[in-house]
């Protein structure tokens, strides 16, 4: 129907940019640039935050939501970085108004902001009906390619080297940040000893329960010196695994945030509501939706 007399409807376009979660993280051995090399199983559950976007005169974003505090003082959102590294390789202005829902927890082993900068560049990809720039690992971060599709995958190389994930069974998960926000790059600065070696994984896994006792023989490098740095991932650790249902715990990426491996997501929903305590946060339900 031809519209008179009235702006153009404005498009607006939005996104889940869901968490992700690194089911077994090792460290395998370190660049002459001090980056790692790292072998680890990434999956994106149920949870994240809301990006949306709309053409507009020029580049801006407005973030709210539970987790926005924790942005108040970044200059340089993920979002706005990812729009304008897409629109210098286009050779075009990434005009957009980007509006952020921050439901993740900042600093956090969840990769939110990777997968903010993600989102943005799925977005933008779809207005402009373009391919996805071809992004290197270190300029946005090393999170950001796996986080571009948001589907399970196995991770090498400082993260940007994708293969095929193990074949997943359905299984919950839970989510829990005890609140204190971990950087990064103190966490690798604070990891001593050997180097582990690249995991051999089956083809896939028929159940949750024994996937969970497969994963249970890996690990996550960064745990023992993340829980130096902050002790309250221990806490965490401690909660999840005294839950009777749970059948795996461990730290997701450079942490704090801990995840719980559940038969469902009915059992990891009610799971969330059973570890929960006051200053954290915790989610549960499908891990790998
Ligand atoms: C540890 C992981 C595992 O998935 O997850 P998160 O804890 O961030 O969620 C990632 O490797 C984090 O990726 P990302 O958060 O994008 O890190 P980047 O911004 O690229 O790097 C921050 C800093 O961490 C260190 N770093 C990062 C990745 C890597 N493979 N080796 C490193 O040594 C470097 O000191 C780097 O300067
Ligand atoms: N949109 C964003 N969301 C989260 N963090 C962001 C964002 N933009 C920039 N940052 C910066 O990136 C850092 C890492 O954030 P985040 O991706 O949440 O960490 P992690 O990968 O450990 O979960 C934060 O300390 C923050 O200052």
């Amino acid at each position: 129907m031809k519209r008179q007399g009235r702006e153009p409807m404005s498009t607006i376009l939005t996104e889940l940019a869901r968490a992700k979660v690194n089911l077994f993280l090792h460290v395998v051995g370190r660049r002459a640039d001090g980056f790692h090399l790292l072998d680890s199983l990434a999956v994106f559950p149920g949870v994240g935050d809301r990006l949306s976007m709309t053409p507009a005169s020029a580049l801006s974003i407005a973030v709210t939501g539970p987790f926005s505090d924790g942005l108040a003082a970044e200059p340089n959102n993920l979002v706005l970085r990812a729009a304008r590294g897409f629109g210098a390789s286009m050779g075009r202005s990434a005009n957009f108004a980007f509006r952020l829902t921050k439901n993740l927890p900042v600093a956090s082993g969840i990769g939110g902001g990777s997968a903010d900068a993600a989102a943005a560049c799925r977005l933008i990809a779809r207005h402009w009906n373009c391919p996805m720039p071809d992004f290197l690992a270190e300029p946005l971060g090393a999170d950001v390619p796996v986080c571009i599709a948001s589907e399970p995958a196995r991770m090498g190389g400082i993260g940007e080297v994708l293969t095929v994930a193990p074949k997943l069974p359905a299984f919950g998960m839970v989510l829990v940040n005890p609140g204190v926000a971990v950087a990064t790059p103190e966490i690798f600065k604070a990891r001593s000893g050997a180097f582990s070696t690249v995991a051999a994984l089956p083809g896939g896994w028929d159940d949750a329960a024994t996937m969970a006792h497969d994963l249970g023989r890996l690990s996550n490098d960064l745990e023992t010196p993340a829980m130096a740095i902050a002790p309250a991932i221990g806490t965490v650790l401690d909660a999840l695994r005294a839950d009777p249902a749970c059948l795996l715990a461990r730290m997701s990426g450079s942490g704090a945030t801990c995840f719980g491996l559940y038969s469902d997501r009915t059992v990891a929903a009610r799971a969330a509501e059973r570890v929960a305590r006051p200053g954290w946060w915790s989610w549960g339900g499908d891990a790998a939706s």
